[in-house]
């Protein structure tokens, strides 16, 4: 799983990513700023996989999720041919969009980034250690497994922090193919649908295995995946 998860399609995605490019600068002699800035956005997404390699330990495809269709057809498949959706539709029909907008784009994924990675690796660091003396200034609920849960910092913005992360970094890859058609907005739609139905799984594994600690845990952390939407 680990394997499958982090090596062939992530690779294959960058690598199909790195093709785009280059054909893009064959046929124009240039490198298109919009293919180029999501070329490069989701090549830090792949090497943010790769670097904080460990951290996959603590999420669910590991802990709970059997390696069946789901995973084997989604890191084989769905994820280097459909998650290049962008720089696929970047690479055919060329980029309009100002620089302005381009800059706006650039920080609506930095900050989604920014969530992703703070709040996985919070969790993935309080899991490895929840003595770590960096993390002891973080609320905590005890449970009766012995496990804590953590109810602020990152964790206490939302129930899933690493999904609001995500949904805003897939979100600024698709506005950078500006409007002219819905296609490229598909990914972020999946996306969202994939990770509301995900947040319900976990939440309610959670609840089964914390009980009434999860139920405190809800109550405290009232939103799932958006702060104040949702
Ligand atoms: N690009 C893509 O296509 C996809 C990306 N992802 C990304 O993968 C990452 C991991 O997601 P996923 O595995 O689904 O979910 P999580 O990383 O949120 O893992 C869920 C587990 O974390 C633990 N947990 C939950 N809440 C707390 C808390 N408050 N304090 C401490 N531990 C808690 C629980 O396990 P326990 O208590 O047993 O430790 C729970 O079962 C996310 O960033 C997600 O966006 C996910 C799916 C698809
Ligand atoms: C409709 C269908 C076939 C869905 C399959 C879902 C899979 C594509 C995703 C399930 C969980 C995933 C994760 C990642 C990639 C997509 C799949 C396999 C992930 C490896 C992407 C990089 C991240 O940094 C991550 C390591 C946190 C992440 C883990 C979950």
């Amino acid at each position: 799983k680990f394997f499958c998860e982090l090596r062939p399609g992530l690779i294959g995605w960058l690598m199909i990513n790195l093709v785009f490019l280059t054909e893009a600068y064959q046929k124009t002699g240039t490198f298109p700023p919009a293919l180029t800035m999501v070329v490069a956005f989701q090549a830090l997404y792949v090497a943010d996989a790769l670097w904080f390699e460990d951290a996959i330990l603590t999420t669910m495809d590991i802990i709970t999720d059997g390696f069946g269709f789901m995973l084997v057809f989604g890191d084989l498949v769905w994820v280097p041919f459909l998650y290049c959706l962008q720089t696929r539709f970047l690479q055919e029909h060329g980029d309009s969009l100002p620089w302005y907008c381009l800059a706006g784009i650039a920080i609506l994924n930095m900050v989604g980034y920014t969530i992703f990675r703070g709040s996985n690796s919070q969790k993935n660091e309080f899991r490895k250690n929840p003595y770590n003396p960096e993390l002891a200034h973080l609320e905590t609920i005890p449970t009766s497994t012995g496990k804590k849960l953590l109810v602020s910092g990152w964790w206490g913005m939302c129930r899933k922090p690493n999904y609001f992360g995500d949904i805003l970094m897939a979100l600024s890859w698709s506005l950078a193919c500006g409007s002219s058609t819905p296609l490229p907005y598909f990914y972020p739609v999946y996306f969202t649908i994939l990770l509301v139905h995900r947040e319900m799984r976990d939440s309610e594994h959670c609840a089964k295995k914390y009980k009434a600690s999860w139920d405190r845990y809800c109550e405290r952390v009232k939103y799932r995946i958006c702060p104040l939407v949702y």
